[in-house]
């Protein structure tokens, strides 16, 4: 079957031509009401390969389905199969194809599908899947130096530290691997990562996964600026595609920056936290102090000292009881100015993942920010609020991972080939 035809396109196996030319008519007329629909001129289906990988600074998507695994084989060739496996299937899928060239219904009756079925049908919704490293990868706390890889791990490239107020839970932590799959259609995300799982299965597990919805940034100057959980906006201030030179600065590796992971230049680092919120705590919170904890207005998400949305915050500014911007209000805590201009590319997702037991919602933001070293555009910002920021009061972090994410995949190469040459 060929490969350049979409899940839809293999459904019945051996069409006759004029069904493969309906087939394609569908796909294409779907490619056009997905387009529409995304807004911004942003296309229906993003490549796998390119100067960079997709989901970085590709315009946020509506859902997101992140897994870490666990490498299971001290085999260095069986890790490189499994990333040239990956690289073919993923490359396959964003397209809005099956996992694999024979599709979940056109294969022997004797054999397992190369692709689960639950995407047929479905178009790309935009599907991006980002491939990360995890420091064990490199030297793993138990299994040491399993791949001779432990001489091209970038310094940063290490657990990040615990924070004031962790409480991580370790078997939802780490992890060698990690797939990002963030797609307009939760069943597309959700699809791939199982695939990725289904084709690994020997080499890698699943260590934790979690399913994101609704975005809680804004990576394109054409997106308007979504709501977290806590009903404000979110994303405001954060770097954007178009921002060429402030991604330069903040998150693509550069060349020089550590001489172990020359692989890495034109990657970034990935800050994976998960982040429960106590949301019935502060849904008793009134207006005032809410806004007070964040800095900004919950309605137009203008900064409290005045101006519109995009307005800098302007923290000398006073009042009868001190500064109209509180000292301790999170915009105040995390403002580049504080850590020496330091800003993030922050692409997290709201969750609910049911219910606590003693009957709240457990739901949170998943926070997920790209930064081209952790050690000056995370970890000191991170301290700081765990330390001092105001909304720590209704927050928990319970899960926390670091990941390097490899540079573009080139033609003819797997993701991170460069890490194994
Ligand atoms: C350590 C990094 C950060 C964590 C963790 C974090 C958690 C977190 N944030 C919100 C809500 C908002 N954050 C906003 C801005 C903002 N947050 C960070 C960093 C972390 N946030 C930065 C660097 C910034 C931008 C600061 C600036 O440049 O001015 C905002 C304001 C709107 C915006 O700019 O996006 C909100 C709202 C929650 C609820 C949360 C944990 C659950
Ligand atoms: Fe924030």
């Amino acid at each position: 079957m060929s490969g350049g035809l979409s899940r839809r396109g293999l459904l019945g196996g051996g069409l006759a031509a004029g069904g493969v030319a309906l087939a394609a008519g569908g796909y294409a007329a779907a490619r056009l009401g997905e387009d529409a629909a995304a807004g911004g001129g942003e296309p229906a289906s993003y490549p796998f390969r390119g100067q960079r990988q997709a989901g970085i600074v590709t315009a946020a998507q509506d859902r997101l389905h992140f897994a870490a695994f666990d490498v299971v084989t001290d085999d260095r060739d069986e890790l490189v199969e499994l990333l040239r496996l990956w690289t073919d299937a993923a490359e396959r899928m964003v397209q809005g194809q099956s996992a694999g060239p024979v599709g979940a219904v056109n294969g022997a009756q004797n054999l397992p599908p190369d692709d689960t079925g639950e995407a047929l049908d479905l178009p790309p919704s935009r599907l991006t899947l980002t491939i990360g490293f995890g420091p064990g990868l490199f030297e793993h706390p138990e299994l040491g130096d399993r791949f001779g890889l432990s001489d091209r791990r970038p310094e940063a490239l290490a657990d990040l530290p615990h924070f004031p107020a962790d409480v991580l839970d370790p078997a939802r932590s780490g992890g060698d691997l990690c797939v990002q799959a963030c797609a307009d259609d939760p069943q597309v995300a959700v699809h791939a990562v199982r695939n990725l799982a289904r084709i690994g299965f020997g080499t890698v597990s699943v260590r934790w996964s979690q399913l994101g919805f609704g975005r809680t940034s804004t990576t394109t100057t054409s997106q308007s600026t979504p709501r977290n959980l806590f009903g404000f906006k979110d994303g405001t201030m954060n770097v954007r595609a178009e921002e060429t030179a402030a991604l330069d600065e903040h998150v693509w590796v550069g060349a020089d920056d550590d001489a172990a992971g020359g692989w890495l230049a034109g990657g970034s680092y990935l800050v994976a936290r998960r982040i429960a919120m106590t949301i019935e705590v502060w849904d008793r919170q009134q207006l005032g102090e809410q806004e007070q904890s964040i800095g900004r207005f919950k309605g137009s998400g203008g900064p409290l000292s005045g101006g519109a949305e995009d307005a800098q915050p302007d923290f000398d500014l006073q009042g009868s009881d001190g500064p109209i911007m509180p000292v301790d209000s999170h915009v105040a805590v995390v403002h580049p100015d504080r850590f020496g201009g330091a800003r993030m590319l922050r692409r997290g997702y709201n969750f609910v993942d049911g219910s606590t037991d003693v009957g709240g919602l457990d739901a949170g933001l998943f926070f997920i920010a790209f930064v081209r070293d952790p050690r000056t555009h995370f970890i000191p910002l991170q301290t700081e609020m765990a330390r001092n920021d105001r909304l720590m009061e209704y927050l928990r972090f319970t899960s926390s991972a670091l990941f390097a994410v490899p540079p573009g995949v080139r033609e003819g190469e797997f993701v991170g080939q460069a890490l194994f040459a």
